[in-house]
């Protein structure tokens, strides 16, 4: 699917999609738990599907209803699947869904698409391996398809943290359901720390406790799963909010109000600093749970996306708007994401005219002294470059044609109907 953009201007109001990461962890967590659970407002999409489908590969039960997710636990043991378990495109599944295949008894073959079966697991692969399960890469590259199975006891396991925060998080969820707990230390500084703050909130609301110290992090085992009330309620996601936010700096005729922002352990609520920061006209009521934007005049700054890696191509078009340099940086690990975003970024906006420089951790980009103009780019099947460049899209002189725009699905299904429903002008064909 492509998706046409024609320079245009945005304003009004739109509510926030829900988070995807609480709501992968929230699926896990009641599929952990005995009976039944409500996930609240839960985001319905291609990744929280993938995570769906493993719960109910291992024995719990899925069902959508007007009020949220019905979930039926499979009580803390999975069963053996009794069949591959495909993540597709999903990082957050592939990671939490291979620490709980080393709970079970029997093996467990997890795969996905051709993006997921090229990102690394390497380090949690050696992490289960260390703690007594079985856990192997097909082709021995530390990638998809992997065969993972227990049942591990818990113990101490020592793990770089520059890799994937996901790795963290999948042992403390995992961690929970063991005999003994599992203790990590990290071997390195711990990237996209704010995911294990949203894991460790997750937990708490599942009455799972969890410890961090100067070591790492740990969870004791023997622990059970539940809600409160059997109820959990997703909150906004800010990954999402980033690009409305962005169209409202950039491209706001009228002030742009994105509700559901209430604030939560989530990294990415630093788009609102970091908009302020390039002094965009942008006011947060934490309370009200609104962000209100409108068009500024932007200028170029240095972002450390160390915690926040998910907005980088976000702030690569924004500094391609801002008079000046914008400099992201710390961004190593935005490069084993869906597709290596820091490359895909400079390439893609060089397209429209944009002077990009990369090197191994970050992303330079050159604004304010030219123009972007309209023209055919990549999407690179990676829904944050597709929403990030429909945002440039909007300044872009004529039109601009995004491929693969319905990679938007992965996270937010409703992209382009929303910024349509802001007064963009966008058409997305088959
Ligand atoms: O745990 C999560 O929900 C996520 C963690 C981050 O990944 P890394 O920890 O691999 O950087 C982030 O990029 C991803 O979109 C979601
Ligand atoms: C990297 C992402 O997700 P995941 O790691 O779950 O594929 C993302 O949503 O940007």
């Amino acid at each position: 699917m492509d998706a046409e953009i024609r320079e245009s201007a945005v304003g009004g109001r739109v509510d926030a999609p829900p988070s995807k990461s609480y709501t992968h962890r929230a699926i896990l967590a009641a599929g952990y738990a005995d009976g039944e659970t409500l996930v609240e407002r839960p985001l319905v999409s291609a990744d929280t599907r993938a995570t769906m489908r493993a719960v109910e590969a291992y024995g719990g039960d899925v069902t959508e209803t007007d009020d949220g997710l019905s979930i039926q636990g499979f009580g803390g043991r999975p069963e053996t699947p009794a069949d591959v378990i495909d993540c597709a495109n999903s990082g957050t599944t592939i990671r939490l869904v291979t620490a709980a295949a080393a709970l079970g008894d029997g093996l467990t073959v997890l795969t996905g698409d051709e993006s997921l079966r090229s990102r690394p697991h390497g380090p949690l692969l050696s992490a289960i391996e260390d703690l007594g399960g079985r856990a192997e890469s097909t082709r021995a590259n530390g990638q998809a398809p992997l065969v993972v199975g227990g049942p591990i006891e818990g113990g101490t396991v020592a793990m770089p943290g520059d890799v994937s925060s996901q790795f963290v998080t999948a042992l403390l969820l995992a961690g929970a359901r063991t005999e003994k707990g599992i203790e990590i230390d990290l071997e390195t500084e711990l990237k996209s720390a704010p995911y294990v703050e949203i894991t460790r909130e997750v937990l708490a609301d599942f009455g799972i406790d969890t410890r961090s110290s100067d070591a790492g992090f740990a969870v004791a085992g023997g622990q059970a799963y539940a809600a409160a009330d059997g109820r959990y309620r997703v909150p906004g996601d800010f990954s999402s909010m980033s690009y409305l936010l962005a169209a409202g700096a950039l491209a706001a005729d009228e002030e742009l109000e994105v509700h559901g922002a209430s604030p939560s352990a989530q990294g990415d609520a630093a788009i609102v600093e970091i908009l302020d920061r390039m002094g965009a006209a942008v006011e947060w009521d934490r309370e009200a749970g609104v962000i209100t934007v409108g068009r500024s005049e932007l200028a170029g700054v240095e972002v450390d996306v160390g915690d926040t890696p998910d907005l980088l191509p976000t702030l690569a078009v924004l500094g391609a708007a801002a008079d000046g340099e914008t400099r992201i940086v710390n961004a190593e690990h935005v490069r084993y994401k869906e597709t290596d975003r820091v490359s895909a970024m400079a390439e893609e906006l060089e397209k429209m005219g944009a002077r990009v420089e990369e090197t191994p951790g970050s992303l330079t980009v050159h604004g304010g002294d030219t123009d972007l103009r309209g023209t055919r780019v990549d999407g690179r099947g990676d829904h944050r470059i597709v929403m990030a460049l429909a945002v440039a899209g909007l300044i872009a002189d004529g039109e601009t044609t995004i491929a693969g725009a319905e990679h938007v699905d992965v996270s937010f299904p409703d992209f382009f109907r929303e910024l349509a429903g802001l007064g963009a002008d966008v058409q997305t064909t088959e």
